[in-house]
């Protein structure tokens, strides 16, 4: 059973919406598995806490339902839809233990207290808090404010699904890599359907097996990192996830053939559908960018090195292209030519991948 479905949403926070841009969220339709780690990846006014907020019920979508399993929960509020989530900052209370804040959310719904003790000690040792349950909260540092925070949206058994909206904001930054990959650990004990939401693409394709790509409003890919990767849908995709990010160039077609002045290329995207678009790019990551004795011919203007990886900023024209070259590999001095891996190079026709 799919275990959360979106339908045609559409949330405008304008009252009587006209124009496109008046759409916060343009349209979503998506299907979310039971006990799947999926992550909302986007830039900052992209739509993530709104749909986030659809989900939890704190917003009525303007059009379109929301589904939990068969049940159609649009019209139910926050506290029906069964949801754990957890915010930017801490909410605890500073008053109480770090045993009995992780203990509310369980005692509030009337859990037994053998369970409830049970259910605690498993949540704090996952999260490395069991030596802390006796001390007042109000004590912690932020870091270990936002881990009882992480801790309360974990420990109910019974949840439908647990939201993250950005939990590692307040964490300090060498203290984020140990828990970032925590918390993939605990989805993998807890088994619960997680929503990560965050416009960190490292956080995003560390926690989640599914990434919901979001720009203005809309979805632009919904994949697995490796697929965000090889092959984005979106020239967004290709640019907004790397580092750096896909080489995109000015593309002419030439008989159906994508050229880059003059430059026949081979892509993996078949013969083009329609020449009626405004732009036509060819894209093309850096790791599939190599020099090579005959190809495009381009100048060395830049080598950055990034420790065990070099990145190489080379010129046709006025259009820049980037190498991720592997330790050791030869960079020519100046003159050069490169060539694209074509299983690996895509053709994208205002904005979007051609199949
Ligand atoms: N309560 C609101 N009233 C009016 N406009 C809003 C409201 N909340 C969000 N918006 C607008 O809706 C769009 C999407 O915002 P949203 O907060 O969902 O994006 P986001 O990706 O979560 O960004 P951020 O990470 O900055 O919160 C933005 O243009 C924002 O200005």
């Amino acid at each position: 059973m799919a275990m959360l479905e979106l339908k045609d949403l559409r949330h405008s926070y304008v009252k009587q919406p006209e124009a496109e841009d008046d759409w916060a969220l343009k349209q979503v339709d998506m299907r979310w598995e039971d006990g799947g780690a999926y992550a909302l990846l986007g830039p900052s006014g992209c739509g993530k806490t709104t749909l986030l907020n659809i989900i939890s019920g704190l917003v009525r979508p303007t059009e379109g339902r929301v589904f939990f399993g068969e049940r159609d929960v649009t019209d139910l509020p926050t506290d029906e839809r069964n949801i754990a989530q957890v915010f930017q900052f801490p909410v605890i209370y500073d008053t109480m233990t770090v045993y009995d804040n992780l203990a509310f959310p369980l005692r509030n719904r009337g859990v037994a207290a053998p369970e409830v003790d049970s259910r605690v000690r498993e949540i704090a040792a996952m999260l490395d808090l069991t030596e802390m349950l006796a001390r007042r909260a109000s004590g912690l540092t932020a870091d270990g404010k936002q881990k009882i925070s992480l801790g309360r949206g974990l420990v109910r058994a019974d949840v439908s699904a647990i939201m993250f909206d950005e939990p590692l904001t307040v964490i300090d930054p060498h203290l984020k890599w140990l828990l970032r990959s925590k918390l993939k650990e605990l989805h993998q004990e807890v088994g619960a359907t997680m929503i990560y939401v965050t416009h960190d693409q490292t956080e995003a394709l560390t926690f989640a097996d599914q990434v919901v790509v979001m720009h203005e409003g809309r979805v632009v890919q919904f994949g697995t990192p490796v697929e965000l990767f090889e092959r984005p849908r979106h020239t967004f995709v290709g640019h907004f996830i790397g580092s750096p990010g896909m080489n995109l160039l000015p593309c002419e077609l030439d008989n159906g053939r994508p050229q880059f002045f003059g430059h026949s290329i081979e892509t993996g995207s078949g013969a083009l559908a329609t020449t009626d678009v405004a732009a036509l790019e060819i894209g093309v990551r850096p790791e599939f960018v190599s020099f090579a004795e005959e190809g495009i011919p381009v100048e060395v203007i830049k080598v950055s090195d990034a420790g065990r990886y070099s990145v190489v900023e080379t010129r046709h024209r006025d259009v820049i292209i980037k190498l991720l070259l592997q330790e050791g590999e030869r960079i020519p001095s100046e003159k050069a030519a490169v060539r694209f891996d074509p299983g690996h190079t895509w053709i994208y026709a205002d904005g979007w991948v051609q199949s």
